[in-house]
């Protein structure tokens, strides 16, 4: 048998690179994990916004589904952008009885404001998908809508935190503190124990694509075996890297980064180099 792991991720395009189902197949080869991919939603966007979005039918995201799990079953699953109720209730049937280590990154609106997932499933992702999540990992505003009440500091997300394991039926939520002030500290409830991820905030705008990018790093380190809380370690240092030298490219948000962190040959934010 190959011992080779393989991830697959089940979202949205982005046609410049920097989000969606393509920053997540550059995390799968980053982390050394064989990636695949099943496209939900096409959407025509870039750094600067999202311009159109053309979602494809339920039958040929089933088709796609079947043809990935019946020929090469990952170690891990992650699902981004899942913008309607039906794709929704599609991929709970798909993997329900799998038994594959799932990472929810519940994508509701863009970076750049615009809206990835219509109203109506904001909910349904609650009921349907949430409770078959090994990892789900909401921004704060995200985390606000699965949970219904503010989230304003810390102590607001580790309550979100643990409402999405004990009361949603998660097996792990890390509430991201991206959005909140100061250091960017992350905050991960296993139904056990707390867990802090706490690292430098760069000020930077070329943040296109970061909770893609660290719920793939969490989904490859799963499929090579590793505890949610290293996964989610993991992930955290790759994002930081990754945020440190994301790229201006682009007229909007820029990319994030990992591959000129590695390099280290095209850094872009040479006031936070030595
Ligand atoms: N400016 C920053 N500097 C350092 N780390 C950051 C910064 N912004 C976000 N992070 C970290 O990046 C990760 C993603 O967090 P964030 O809250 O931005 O997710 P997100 O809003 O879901 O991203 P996206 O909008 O791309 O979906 C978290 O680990 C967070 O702490
Ligand atoms: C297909 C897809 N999935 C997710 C995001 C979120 O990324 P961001 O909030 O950084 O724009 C996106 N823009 N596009």
């Amino acid at each position: 048998m190959s011992n080779i792991k393989s991830a697959l991720t089940i979202a949205g395009t982005d046609p410049t690179g920097g989000a969606g189902i393509q920053a997540d197949l550059k995390v799968f080869q980053e982390r050394e994990v064989y990636g695949m991919s099943v496209i939900t939603s096409v959407v025509a966007q870039n750094t600067l916004g999202v311009q159109e979005v053309q979602h494809l039918s339920i039958d040929f995201i089933e088709k796609q589904l079947d043809a990935v799990l019946k020929d090469i079953p990952p170690q891990g699953i992650k699902t981004g952008m899942i913008a309607t109720v039906d794709m929704m209730k599609l991929i709970a049937r798909k993997i329900a009885n799998t038994n594959i280590p799932y990472v929810i990154d519940p994508v509701m609106v863009a970076k750049s404001g615009d809206s990835l997932m219509e109203e109506e499933s904001r909910r349904v992702i609650r009921d349907v998908l949430i409770p078959l999540a090994t990892v789900v990992t909401p921004n704060v505003p995200e985390a606000e809508i699965l949970v219904d009440f503010a989230i304003k500091d810390q102590e607001d997300a580790k309550k979100a935190a643990k409402v999405i394991v004990d009361d949603l039926g998660a097996q792990a939520a890390v509430v991201k503190g991206g959005h909140l002030q100061g250091e960017a500290i992350d905050v991960l409830y296993d139904g056990g124990e707390y867990y802090y991820f706490k690292d430098a905030r760069f000020d930077t705008k070329h943040t296109h694509g970061t909770g893609c990018t660290f719920s793939a790093v969490i989904t490859a380190e799963l499929a090579k075996g590793k505890l949610i809380k290293d996964a989610v370690a993991i992930g955290k240092e790759y994002i930081t890297d990754a945020i440190q030298y994301s790229l201006e490219l682009g007229k909007g948000n820029g990319p994030t980064n990992h591959w000129g962190y590695r390099l280290k040959g095209v850094p872009n934010h040479e006031e936070d180099m030595e």
